[in-house]
């Protein structure tokens, strides 16, 4: 199924300070932001962005701070007016609307948590959480249900009526999240929501979002300056430097393949192992010689010494696992009076594999423990790649930045029995 476009970015540019124009040319020209800024004073916000996010996804806009982020976010309900470019929402261009159209696109599609929202002192948990749909002009009775619905959803239903500062720092927060529910937006904009929070608290909030997002998919902007918040919540990450957007992609994908060093150096330090499943890397690196004719052990045989190979992976015709065979196992069948059809059992290696969503920590001891590549299997119980020693260890070694191994050589193939 196509993922279906929720917001689309195109060529976007924010320019603030006296010469916008002039600034643009000097970007053409291959100036950068600190450039311009001395001989301007001008700031480039955000510089060309061109970038998709799609319905139903947590879309987590990172970098440091002055990167643009805020930048960007608020020129998606043009909080902040785009200087250039188009920022469409379901396929218009909200940069052409006029001031009508615009109250409508953000009471109907778009609603913001900020960090340091402020709640009401006076007015109760349940007014709260229901103020967002009183600016919107909503009549009484449904604000009131509205917001009780979202207070249930972050799990404060009990407090509706309790005053503001009865609650704890998090479950304040709380209430500012259902605030932002309460309008029901098709795009939720979050920028820096959680970062006023402390550690814990704050993980509880990702956990909690998480939670929503499983139960009801909205789409989620979620701006953030923590890298370890972006690898948790976001199912794909934008990363801003200088006001451009240098690399867009999922966590796995940014992890494996850093589009530069500035994107390198944010994800130093991180441990791959928590972020990569077996499959992430069986797949994307493991060569397996395609299956032709398996039946016969003698061809497999052939197979494994014309690929210089000493292990194959044995899998029936659906391409199901079945266990490993190794050179050795495979003459001995050989030399054996009555050649076997299929591979027997009692020739396999073994038969222990793991399951492609298994984080790189869980493989490990398998890894380890074994002299042949850990087979990695779909849901269906069926062969899609395998994880050496070598390459478990090139992937620790590249997100540490350090020199890469040299490429291993294929001590595997497939075969099907
Ligand atoms: N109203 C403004 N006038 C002039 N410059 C601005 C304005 N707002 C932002 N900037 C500049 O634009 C750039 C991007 O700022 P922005 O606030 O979007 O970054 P950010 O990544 O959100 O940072 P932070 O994490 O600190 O909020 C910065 O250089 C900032 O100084």
């Amino acid at each position: 199924m196509e993922e279906e476009v929720k917001l689309e970015v195109r060529n976007l540019y924010k320019i603030f300070g006296p010469f916008p124009k002039k600034a643009m040319a000097m970007l053409e020209q291959g100036l950068d932001k600190e450039e311009i800024f001395e001989k301007t004073e001008t700031t480039v916000g955000v510089q060309n962005a061109s970038f998709r996010i799609y319905e139903g996804e947590i879309f987590v806009i990172m970098g440091l701070s002055g990167s643009g982020k805020s930048t960007m976010v608020r020129m998606f309900n043009r909080l902040i007016e785009p200087t250039a470019g188009q920022v469409l929402i379901d396929g218009e261009d909200i940069t052409v609307m006029n001031s009508d159209q615009l109250v409508k696109l953000r009471r109907a599609k778009l609603s913001m948590v900020f960090q340091s929202f402020a709640l009401m002192p006076h007015m109760t948990v349940l007014q709260n959480a229901a103020f967002g749909l009183e600016m919107d002009g909503i009549d009484k009775s449904t604000r009131q249900k509205r917001a009780l619905e979202a207070l249930e959803q972050v799990g404060l239903e009990a407090w509706a009526e309790s005053m503001p500062n009865e609650l704890s720092g998090g479950m304040q927060q709380r209430v500012g999240l259902a605030r932002g529910l309460a309008v029901d937006p098709d795009i939720l904009l979050m920028d820096e929501a959680f970062s006023a929070l402390d550690p814990l608290i704050r993980t509880e909030m990702q956990d909690e979002l998480l939670k929503l997002q499983s139960k009801s998919k909205r789409t989620i902007v979620f701006i953030s300056h923590d890298l370890d918040e972006a690898m948790r919540i976001g199912d794909r990450i934008a990363i801003m430097e200088g006001g451009r957007v240098v690399q867009v992609g999922t966590p796995e994908e940014i992890l494996q393949n850093p589009a530069d060093d500035y994107v390198r150096a944010f994800f130093r330090g991180v441990d791959p192992t928590n972020i990569l499943s077996a499959g992430d890397i069986a797949t994307a690196t493991q060569v397996t010689i395609p299956i032709t004719d398996g039946k016969n052990p003698r061809t497999g045989l052939q197979r494994l010494i014309k690929n210089d190979r000493d292990y194959a992976f044995v899998l029936d015709r659906d391409k199901v696992f079945k266990g490993i065979v190794s050179t050795d196992s495979l003459h001995a069948m050989l030399e054996s009076d009555d050649i076997p059809h299929l591979i027997p059992n009692a020739y396999l290696e073994g038969v222990v594999a793991a399951h492609k969503d298994d984080s790189l920590q869980d493989i490990l001891p398998h890894v380890a423990g074994h002299s042949w590549p850990l087979p990695i299997l779909d849901d269906e119980g069926r062969f899609i790649g395998a994880v050496s020693k070598n390459l478990f260890l090139r992937t620790l070694h590249r997100s540490s930045d350090e020199e890469q191994l040299p490429e291993e050589p294929q001590g595997n193939g497939a075969i099907a029995s």
